[in-house]
């Protein structure tokens, strides 16, 4: 069983579809060129009412200080995402400015790419194992594409993980299986349309990965 976060949420009512399927990390996009970017007073009312234990997490790319200081003005985030080129030096100055715990995005094409891992691991609290985009992509991550997942096996990283990139409500139990991810990060995966969240497979990808 892996926990869930569902990520790029913009309605009220896939917030509740996302807790009321067992997601432990709702994601908040604060990344003006995603269709699923909000504000931080929408993700501020959309985060309102939070049952115990669900952790609001906030992504950001390659973000300002001035832009992580205005969207913890506005809504009480519990986890930054970093989702950019983030340097190690730059998750630790994150860490310090805001106080909170960082979770830095790794994109695997291949083996290469796996010693990132380590050298975040020593810095960021969480790490997020994703698929690198594609060269020339618009977003850094949200793409839906996936990578090789057999890369992980017998693999352990110094901190706790998520796997992310291409999960499908299909796929995500494979995927678990498959590599042992403690917890799994989906967008597009439970959308009907880019930046269009689908409650139906919301629920679907709960089960599944919680299964
Ligand atoms: O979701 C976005 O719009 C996004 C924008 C910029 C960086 C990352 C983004 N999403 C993250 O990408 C991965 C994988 O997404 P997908 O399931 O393959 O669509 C996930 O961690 C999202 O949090």
């Amino acid at each position: 069983m892996a926990e869930v976060k569902i990520c790029g949420l913009r309605e009220p009512a896939h917030v509740t579809a996302a807790v009321e399927a067992g997601a432990r990390y709702l994601g908040f996009v604060f990344f003006p060129k995603s269709p699923r970017a909000v504000t931080g007073a929408e993700a501020a009312a959309l985060s309102a009412d939070l049952p115990v234990g669900v952790a609001k997490v906030g992504l950001f790319v390659d973000p300002s200080d001035a832009l992580l200081t205005e969207v913890l003005d506005a809504v009480a985030l519990d986890i930054v995402q970093l989702h950019g080129h983030e340097t190690p030096e730059r998750v630790a100055e994150v860490k310090a400015l805001t106080g909170l715990p960082v979770m830095k995005a790794v994109g695997i094409s291949g083996p290469d790419d796996l010693v990132l891992l380590t050298e975040y691991g020593v810095v960021a609290d969480m790490l997020l194992v994703d698929a690198k985009p594609p060269k020339g992509a618009d977003l850094p991550g949200g793409n839906g594409l996936a990578f090789d997942w057999r890369l992980l096996v017998g693999r352990r990283w110094l901190r706790p993980w998520m796997l992310a990139g291409g999960l499908t409500p299909d796929n995500v139990a494979e995927a678990v299986r498959l590599t042992g991810a403690p917890a799994v990060d989906v967008s597009s995966g439970v959308e009907s349309a880019a930046g269009v969240k689908d409650s139906t497979r919301i629920e679907a990808f709960c089960a599944a990965a919680r299964s």
